[in-house]
């Protein structure tokens, strides 16, 4: 099978290829549809899918594959949030999120004056291209967690949602 991911993040497509072993991944570099930095769980999931449909549309795409990362807020906490979208050639849609955690206050200070999560994780960390690698989740979790293997999550509940429809 073929299988288009809507995104040129290595972290993205390692998850993609680690949840599906046997398969050929193509990265493909296509407009979420949504703000750059998506500020709400709907938000998230709605770059999430439109990613996936145009993957899906590809012309030798079996199936397409969005992931989007975004920022929700609940009461005054800002959390980090990430949706994934799996669209087949029946125009079937699977979703599912990743786990939540709380973004520390500074963060939600700067992303309220306009700044992206990507652009303040480097200015928080002193590091480049954070969201290429282990993202925010591996920052605030000590290494514990990393992008990859959230969005890999995220990818594994796709495929067996997917997978279920198949038997
Ligand atoms: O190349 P694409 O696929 O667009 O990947 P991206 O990381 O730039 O974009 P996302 O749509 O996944 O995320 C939206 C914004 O939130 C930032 N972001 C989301 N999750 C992050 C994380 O875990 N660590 C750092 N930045 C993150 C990201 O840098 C973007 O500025």
């Amino acid at each position: 099978m073929k299988i288009y991911v809507g995104s040129l993040n290595p972290s993205k497509l390692t998850a993609v290829s680690e949840a599906f072993p046997e398969e050929t991944v193509v990265e493909m570099d296509v407009d979420s549809k949504v703000s750059s930095q998506p500020f709400s769980d709907e938000e998230t999931l709605e770059g999430a899918i439109h990613r996936a449909r145009e993957c899906a549309m590809a012309s030798k795409a079996d199936l397409g594959i969005g992931l989007e990362g975004g920022v929700m807020e609940i009461d005054d906490d800002l959390y980090l949030c990430n949706w994934g979208a799996l669209v087949d050639q029946y125009e079937n849609i699977y979703t599912a999120a990743g786990a939540r955690i709380k973004l520390p206050e500074e963060v939600h200070e700067q992303m309220n004056k306009g700044l992206e999560l990507g652009e303040v994780m480097e200015k928080y960390t002193q590091k480049n291209n954070v969201r290429k690698k282990e993202g925010a989740i591996g920052i605030f979790t000590n290494g514990q967690m990393n992008r990859d293997k959230m969005f890999q999550h995220i990818v594994t509940l796709l495929k067996g949602q997917w997978e279920y429809d198949q038997l």
